[in-house]
């Protein structure tokens, strides 16, 4: 480990524009460094601090706060501190400790290396200069961290990943219907945040039983490695750390609410975790009304306070009412979501808006009664003055459609709760298989009739109990009553099923985990059948092994048999049929159920079986679901809103089967008609066209698509490869196999010892999990173009060219300027004025070459000159390249202000176009925080000025002979 020592300095290898940093504090992990000259403090682990320790030596210049130079001659050392002895400019001795030292000092290395014989392979410059214009490329990309990760590229889920990352600290609520990819939305989201550098700490809270899936999603697909929080890491942590908090003590961290909830002294200490996004799945579980709020809820609204970027993330949002859904939206806004009633205002006057929206994108004619109410949405001047052009353009004419499409985006951007709220249903992403659902209507046994006789006394929610009749049997009979799984006709059917459909895979779902267990039970005793059980009562690691289990295709299980923790978030998308032991009430939970099967990835047609007791309140109930809602073969938006409408009269059925049922049925289905019809009209209509512009979605994934066919990184890497001898063969189509060669320079960060299988190619990524999807953002590619960037290799070359623009002999010099703004990450300038590489190719007149003398002219025409001739020339010809060098640094310098100009335009036009366009918003859509506003107006200020602190460095260098 290195060792650091306060007021010691240290630089920034990946960020050398930082300056000279001071070690400010060692604690027991972590080290603090100073950076005065952007004035910005930063921690790191000591053991992987990205830090290279500052020491000049005998013969170098260094210069003081103040100016004064020094020509170093000798170091005294003392308690691990400097200082520089030697000769000031006047030539009288003095000395300068490196606590003096000027914040802003460059290390001139290229100069000094050349002079000093450290002279590098050509191949080295190569691909220093290859890999300064492949950061370049990469900061500038809006695809950044969307692209490069193992995943599909899905066009709707492309859309809301780049338009809520872009945002600062993006707080919204991910709603896609279930099964549609949210995790991988806010997984996408966060990468691009941390690739960024928009967010560096992220806390995950799910439910228990997600833990390990979340877990294996975030590294399998986008290396992303979480640390799982629970009781006992948190007291090794504490222990360690002399009762610090142990949520500081990792910048990923993945925890379950119910370890929050049931820990109140973590939960404070999570709260105080500094996180800059913070991400909630299965959102529906923060339970709220407006009398009293679910301790859940109050430790996310905690939470949601002291972080500034909030994902909050649900397929059903309305699950537990509309009072809760507004609760999650106020979690996100709590000034724009204050009043829940005039919320429920608003939502009811969205339809004319999807109207005038609907009509715009028609293409209908605009009359006066559409003119109207458009008029009546959009104030603005701009936006009157488009609507007058509109009217007086002859329709069919392109000018039209373009105003029309930017009407429809000012009317969807300003209402509603678009901003905050993403929904993607299956009807608009498509493409999704059918559901059919079977019926096996079963005889009602004997032994339930008594237990069933209670259900007068159950009351409301509690009604629900009758739907699992084996759980009323077991509370009402003596111990030494028969089991339910001898009698229920529900089992052997199971039975017979599961023979009749080996050996596809079955998901057996049921509301209890005591029921699972028995039946489970049953199947293993009675049939020999050795189904996985799925349940609340097993601890993490039992769940995943019982998912496990299931999943393997060779040695796995035929049936899985869950609880109804099994019904959320987890993807059992390669099985297709779903058994459904028992029916929930509530038609969103079945939606979760049928969702575990319905989800991307599923190839067939899914299978739902209901075996249900006849003459009791599982077959009232599935009718009600099937005639009424027509929920099993299709989802249901308006589900909940229906159940809720009708609840008790669907409760006395379920007490009563042997009433008619028929009127029920009949006004389940008017009202659920209804309901869509006006969903579809108003409020989900804006939503759907808000949650996922289509032309923008294609688009990005066109852009993507190009990006995998014209991959340059293949290339790249292999130059790569070859600089730092890794051993990189074909290992099979497609895939290549890497390990380190015997004679690597240094370690090549994140290649294990024993190599590794890589492929470039996304398809092949997929389908083989075991092998790593190398991308422009795969760790192992960051840290390789971080480590060419930082390391001096490279930075000094000599080479002969065969080249017509000079005389033979022609001595010329080479340099590589890079122009960077200081690094404050707050500001991310980099956006704008990422690291630009200035290059200048000088002979000994001053005559410049650069343009036909281009780099890949050099690799083309270039010979090899051994090393010692190089040496000699070099040192041979120091006075002039000496020179030389300084006319290349006046010759850059003159280029920056052009480059410097480029990049207050940019951010001008990105910045200036979201203010105004948050300014407009504001006036329709109070979704729009004055702290976002305030925040891009400042941060304009400070690019600006930080840009015109951007200074020139000199990279690398040289020396070109013509021969
Ligand atoms: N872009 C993608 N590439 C590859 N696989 C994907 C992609 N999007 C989603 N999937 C897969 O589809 C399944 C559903 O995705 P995900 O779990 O993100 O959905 P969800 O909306 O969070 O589901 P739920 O509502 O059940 O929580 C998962 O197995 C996921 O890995």
């Amino acid at each position: 480990m290195q060792e650091f020592i306060p007021g010691q300095r240290w630089i920034s290898v990946a960020e050398t524009q930082m300056g000279l940093g001071t070690v400010l504090s060692v604690e027991h992990r972590t080290v603090t460094v100073l950076f005065m000259a952007t004035g910005e403090t930063r921690t790191y682990a000591r053991e992987t601090a990205p830090l290279t320790r500052v020491q000049f030596v005998p013969g170098d210049t260094v210069i003081d706060a103040d100016g004064n130079a020094l020509v170093v001659e000798s170091i005294d050392e003392q308690d691990g501190l400097f200082t520089y002895i030697g000769h000031d400019e006047n030539g009288q001795p003095a000395r300068i400790s490196e606590s003096q030292l000027n914040n802003f000092m460059q290390l001139n290395r290229p100069t000094e290396r050349l002079f000093n014989g450290q002279i590098d392979k050509n191949k080295w410059f190569e691909l220093r200069h290859e890999t300064l214009q492949h950061l370049n490329r990469l900061t500038h990309s809006d695809l950044r961290g969307l692209t490069g990760c193992r995943t599909s590229l899905i066009p709707h889920q492309l859309y809301i990943a780049h338009e809520v990352s872009g945002r600062y600290a993006p707080r919204v609520l991910l709603a896609d219907e279930v099964g549609l990819g949210k995790t991988i939305e806010a997984g996408l989201i966060l990468h691009r945040q941390l690739l960024t550098e928009r967010a560096r700490r992220a806390l995950i809270i799910v439910p228990e039983s997600l833990v390990h899936q979340w877990l294996v999603e975030m590294l399998r697909r986008f290396n992303l490695f979480f640390s799982v929080f629970d009781a006992e890491r948190c007291e090794a942590v504490a222990e360690e750390n002399d009762a610090g908090n142990p949520f500081h003590s990792e910048q990923l961290v993945l925890c379950s609410l119910e370890f929050l909830r049931d820990n109140p002294q973590y939960a404070e200490q999570a709260v105080d975790g500094e996180w800059d996004l913070l991400i909630v799945d299965e959102a529906h579980h923060l339970l709220w009304s407006p009398e009293v709020s679910s301790p859940e809820y109050q430790l996310v609204e905690q939470l949601s306070r002291n972080t500034r970027g909030v994902l909050l993330l649900t397929a059903t949002p309305e699950q537990l009412g509309k009072a809760g859904h507004f609760a999650r939206l106020r979690l996100l806004d709590p000034d724009r979501f204050a009043d829940y009633e005039a919320f429920l205002a608003e939502e009811a006057a969205y339809e004319p808006v999807a109207q005038a929206v609907e009509s715009l994108l028609e293409g209908s004619t605009i009359d006066a009664t559409a003119r109207q109410t458009l008029e009546a949405q959009l104030d603005d001047a701009d936006s009157r003055a488009l609507l007058d052009q509109l009217t007086s353009l002859p329709p069919g004419v392109p000018e039209q459609t373009e105003i029309r499409n930017t009407l429809v985006e000012q009317l969807l951007d300003r209402h509603g709760t678009g901003r905050v709220l993403f929904r993607n249903t299956r009807a608009a992403v498509k493409g999704f298989p059918g559901r059919e659902v079977h019926a096996h209507a079963l005889p009602l046994p004997e032994h339930y009739i008594a237990s069933l006789a209670h259900a007068e006394i159950l009351e409301g929610e509690e009604t629900g109990l009758l739907l699992t009749p084996e759980r009323l049997y077991r509370a009402t009979s003596t111990t030494d009553a028969a089991a339910w799984t001898t009698f229920d006709p529900r089992v052997p059917w199971l039975v017979e099923q599961l023979a009749a459909i080996r050996p596809d895979k079955v998901l057996v779902i049921t509301a209890s985990a005591e029921s699972a267990l028995e039946l489970a039970d049953y199947l293993k005793q009675r049939s020999g059948i050795h189904a996985a059980v799925f349940h609340e009562g097993l601890s993490l690691i039992e769940r995943d092994r019982a998912a496990a289990f299931f999943a393997d295709p060779v040695e796995g299980t035929q049936v899985l048999v869950c609880s109804e923790i099994g019904s959320e978030g987890r993807n059992f998308q390669f099985a297709h049929h779903l058994v459904l032991f028992d029916l929930p009430l509530n038609p969103d939970l079945l939606e979760q159920r049928i969702g575990r099967l319905d989800r991307i990835g599923q190839q067939e047609t899914i299978r739902i079986q209901v075996p249900y007791l006849q003459q009791s309140a599982q077959a009232a109930l599935f009718r009600w679901i099937h005639e009424g809602l027509g929920a099993f073969e299709h989802t249901c938006p308006a589900g909940h809103a229906v159940y809720t409408q009708l609840q008790e009269s669907l409760l006395e059925h379920l007490k009563h089967p042997d009433r008619d049922m028929t009127p029920l049925v009949d006004d389940t289905r008017t009202l659920h008609e209804q309901l869509n019809a006006e969903l579809a009209r108003g409020r989900d209509r804006l939503l759907e066209l808000n949650s996922c512009r289509p032309d923008i979605a294609n688009h990005l994934r066109e852009r993507a698509l190009a990006e995998d066919r014209h991959n340059r990184l293949p290339a790249y890497m292999e130059r790569l490869f070859n600089c730092h001898d890794v051993n990189s063969e074909l290992h099979r189509e497609g895939c290549y196999y890497i390990s380190p060669g015997e004679h690597m320079l240094t370690r090549f960060p994140g290649l294990p010892d024993d190599g590794m299988t890589i492929t470039y190619e996304r398809d092949i990524a997929l389908a083989n999990e075991d092998v790593q999807f190398l991308s422009w953002d795969h760790p192992l590619v960051s840290s390789a173009l971080d480590m060419v960037q930082s390391s001096e290799l490279g930075n000094t070359a000599l080479s002969a060219v065969a080249y017509q623009g000079a005389q033979p002999g022609t001595l010329m010099l080479e340099a590589l300027f890079v122009l960077e703004p200081a690094a404050v990450e707050s500001l991310q300038t980099g956006r704008y004025l990422p690291p630009t590489t200035v290059r200048v190719v000088l002979d000994e007149r001053g005559k410049r070459h650069e343009e036909q003398l281009g780099i890949d002219d050099v690799y083309n025409l270039r010979k090899t000159v051994n090393a010692e001739t190089a040496n000699r020339i070099a040192k041979a010809k120091e006075a002039d390249l000496r020179r030389m060098v300084a006319q290349c640094e006046q010759l850059a310098h003159q280029q920056a202000p052009e480059i410097l100009e480029q990049a207050h335009q940019q951010a001008t036009h990105t910045l200036g176009a979201e203010i105004d366009r948050l300014k407009a918003l504001q006036h329709q859509n109070p979704n729009v925080r004055d702290e976002e506003i305030h925040y891009f107006e400042q941060q304009l200020n400070e690019i600006n000025r930080v840009i015109e602190t951007a200074h020139l460095r000199l990279d690398a260098l040289r020396v070109i002979v013509s021969t």
